[in-house]
């Protein structure tokens, strides 16, 4: 997937869960190769789902998910692992191996998918260098702030170069001040082309960067605006 254009579209998408609960209904929406998107809701809005279908963690009950023109719900199970790979996510909690060092953690997506030491002895100084921790990759997670622990995840989740990333309430464990580095930081990735989808309660955040915001509401979307502000009707 890298380097072609990703478009993503839900064309009416539902899911429900097995005990019936509705989580998505009727979702039907377009992100352009290159956007930046916020994704806002109360909890239990369906944010949380649709990144799941997005990663192919759940299956969608009814509708296609189609990126760069491929509808992933047929992708065969076996061939998840792949398909995964063009996709990088970055969660609230870090998730990173607590035994590897900084430097490892990130050498360690590269490789899983086979790649080169040659490629990632040069390729993992560099993105330590754009998330600004080149003076800490013999650190291990436990020796690092939270902000800093975030910064290594970002650099494991972008190392591949996915034409996606997907963050997960990315400054949920973090102070305004960090979470706005982290921000920035996201920002600078997106600059340099990749796609950014960012599930968040941070509301200073989404009405200070003034990107589209798509807002969900017990599983419908109630907004999705252009250069939007948190807020939305319900
Ligand atoms: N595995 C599941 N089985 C049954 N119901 C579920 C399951 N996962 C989520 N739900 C329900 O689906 C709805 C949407 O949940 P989801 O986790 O997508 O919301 P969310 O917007 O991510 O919330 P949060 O901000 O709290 O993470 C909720 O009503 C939730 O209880």
């Amino acid at each position: 997937m890298t380097g072609v254009d990703i478009v993503i579209e839900f064309k009416d998408v539902n899911k429900s869960y097995k005990n019936g609960k509705v989580a998505l209904s009727n979702i039907n929406l377009k992100i352009d190769k290159g956007e930046f998107v916020f994704l806002v809701g109360s909890s239990g809005a369906g944010k949380s789902t649709f990144i799941k279908l997005l990663l192919k963690e759940k299956e969608v009950t009814t509708g296609k998910i189609i990126i760069e023109g491929q509808d992933i719900t047929k992708i065969p199970r076996r061939k998840i692992p792949q398909f995964r790979r063009n996709i990088g996510v970055v969660f609230q909690d870090f998730r990173l191996l607590p035994n590897k060092t900084v430097y490892e953690n990130v050498a360690f997506a590269m490789e899983i998918i086979g790649q080169s030491s040659k490629n990632i002895r040069r390729r993992v100084p560099f993105i330590l260098g754009m998330v600004g921790l080149s003076d800490k990759a013999k650190f291990y997670p436990h020796e690092l702030s939270g902000g800093e622990q975030q910064r290594v995840s970002i650099a494991r989740a972008i190392v591949n170069k996915p034409s996606l990333l997907i963050a997960d309430e990315p400054t949920g464990n973090l102070d305004p001040s960090t979470a706005k580095e982290i921000m920035n930081l996201l920002m600078d990735i997106n600059r340099r082309g990749t796609t950014i989808i960012m599930a968040t309660h941070a509301k200073d955040l989404v009405d200070k960067m003034r990107k589209r915001v798509i807002a969900l509401d017990k599983g419908k979307v109630v907004k999705d605006e252009e250069r939007g502000t948190y807020n939305y009707d319900k």
